[in-house]
């Protein structure tokens, strides 16, 4: 090679592999290439040998040519005539046309390309075992390329061939990218239906605490979730999430109490390869798979001191730092944090940080216990039935058993909303192993769960039976403490119970429910 030659690979070469985008490294290429060879246009191709079909990769051409940029400049008889020619002669791989028409293989390009008055050159390309490639050089007229211009071109086959292998392996990686994208969110939009998409009671029981949900979901700040267990407050993150401008990024759930304490800080924060022993890959922690969405962090009252400041870092500088890494990693996220511990109580103990429980309580939303919103408790155990039915296949559900709903109402309800999930779903299973049962019957709340929460008030196992007109009398007296005593009218209590208003007043009349001025003063 000449010094001269050695120049134009050089810098023909840091053009073709110094780009992962096709069209703008072929637009560079033409422009330095065409200093050198006639050039009106450059063109790549692909050719898959399995499948038989050719795929013009990109083309850079002068507009005077008007190519027709959709034609396919390989054809499967030329490319059956090319590898013949390569299985005789290896090396026989670069190739001039100056007079396509006469041209047996040059003819079937020169037809495709618009039987212009033209000449090329072209380079054939390996492309792994299954595919074949293609670069052309064309110049506008017949005869223009010479054997030194062959060459010269032929000089660059190789970088040719490993941009193209690059530039496929680069659109493979996008490919999946965006698989990856269209799955994360197709997943995102499952879990939300299957955890809290329909909340029960956000017209009544949790009234109070959806006006919160309403005021603070579409800001980015954090917000503190309290509440014992099982009351819903991954309902309300859920919730908060979706009704949020970062709805269509992530919703990372992180269980703090169920990570091992040796695991907590690579799972949260990620690690670089050999961080520590088994780290043989980096791995992104939680808050950098929720960059873009929100992140929340259930029982958060149980993360060890020393990720606590940690934790704390995050909050203050919007970064972390993978274990074992060295410099920090920006991330955009929202911050949902939930408990059921006394974290005041924790910070007087020593036992969680107070700096960190400042900055956490932002904006605190307590859920109620079931216990104090039992109107809710007939809508939740109509949607459990549905819902639990559906995901059991049940084609029939029995009623449910006559006063089971006053029995209901008295329990205590230590395990709230996920204890009545479950006693639903064992009745359920009991009555589709009973066909001959008429009702399905509720008995035996769950109090192998071990929560420390006090005893059930009442046992459902041997319930009080009530009169019906005193479970009437209750039941009208809880829908007016719901209305504050409003009878008529939209949100009353005689349209929430679908009786027209006279008619409830005289059953109040009759079952000696007070009402009225009387009814406030109480
Ligand atoms: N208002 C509601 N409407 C419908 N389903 C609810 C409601 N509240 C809770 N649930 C259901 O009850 C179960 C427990 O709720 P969730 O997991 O949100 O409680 P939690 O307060 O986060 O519990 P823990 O403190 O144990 O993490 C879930 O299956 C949830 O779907």
């Amino acid at each position: 090679m000449t010094s001269k030659e050695q120049d134009f690979f050089y810098q023909a070469t840091m053009r073709i592999c110094g780009n992962l985008n096709l069209d703008a490294m072929l637009s560079d290429c033409y422009a330095f290439i065409e200093k050198f060879i006639p050039t009106n246009a450059l063109i790549m191709a692909l050719y898959n040998l399995e499948a038989k079909i050719s795929d013009a990769l990109s083309i850079v051409a002068d507009p005077e040519l008007d190519l027709n940029m959709k034609t396919m400049p390989l054809t499967s008889e030329a490319i059956t005539h090319f590898k013949n020619l390569e299985k005789k002669d290896p090396m026989h791989s670069n190739f001039i046309i100056n007079n396509p028409r006469e041209d047996p293989v040059g003819k079937i390009g020169w037809e495709a390309l618009g039987k212009k008055e033209i000449s090329y050159i072209f380079s054939l390309l390996k492309v792994g075992e299954e595919k074949m490639g293609l670069v052309a050089l064309v110049a506008k007229g017949y005869n223009r390329y010479s054997r030194h211009d062959l060459e010269l071109f032929s000089l660059l086959r190789g970088p040719f061939a490993i941009a193209m292998a690059n530039a496929q392996k680069h659109q493979e990686v996008i490919r999946l990218k965006e698989i990856l994208a269209d799955d994360n969110r197709y997943l995102t939009r499952q879990m939300s239906k299957a955890v809290g998409d329909e909340m029960i009671g956000k017209e009544f029981g949790l009234r109070d605490v959806m006006e919160m949900v309403r005021q603070v979901a579409p800001l980015s700040s954090q917000v503190l979730l309290l509440g014992e267990t099982g009351v819903g407050k991954e309902v309300i993150a859920n919730t908060i999430h979706h009704t949020s401008a970062r709805s269509n990024g992530p919703f990372i759930k992180v269980n703090c109490g169920a990570i091992p304490e040796s695991l907590v800080d690579s799972e949260l924060f990620g690690h670089e390869k050999g961080a520590f022993t088994g780290a043989v890959k980096q791995r992104r922690g939680c808050f950098e798979r929720a960059h873009g969405g929100t992140i929340f962090l259930d029982e958060i009252g149980e993360l060890p001191l020393k990720v606590q400041v940690r934790l704390l870092r995050v909050l203050q500088m919007r970064e972390i730092e993978r274990i074992g890494g060295a410099r920090p990693v920006p991330v955009d996220i929202r911050i949902i944090t939930a408990t059921h511990r006394d974290l005041p109580a924790m910070v007087r103990k020593g036992t969680f940080r107070e700096d960190l429980w400042f900055r956490l309580n932002v904006f605190p939303i307590t859920i109620p216990p079931l216990r104090h919103r039992k109107m809710d408790i007939p809508a939740l155990i109509n949607f459990f039935v549905l819902r639990k039915s559906k995901e059991m296949n049940l084609l029939v559900t029995n009623k449910l058993e006559p006063g089971c709903m006053e029995k209901l109402q008295k329990y205590h309800w230590p395990g709230n909303v996920r204890e009545l999930e479950n006693i639903v779903e064992r009745a359920l299973i009991r009555s589709s192993a009973n066909p001959e049962e008429k009702y399905l019957r509720f008995d035996g709340p769950n109090r192998s769960s071990g929560q420390n929460v006090a005893a059930p008030a009442v046992s459902l196992a041997s319930p009080p039976v009530l009169k019906m007109d005193a479970a009437m009398k209750n039941h009208i007296e809880s829908v007016l403490d719901l209305t504050n005593g409003k009878i008529q009218g939209d949100h009353g209590a005689a349209s929430l119970l679908g009786l027209p208003p006279s008619t409830l007043r005289n059953r109040m009349r009759k079952l000696g429910v007070i009402y009225g001025k009387a009814r406030k003063g109480r």
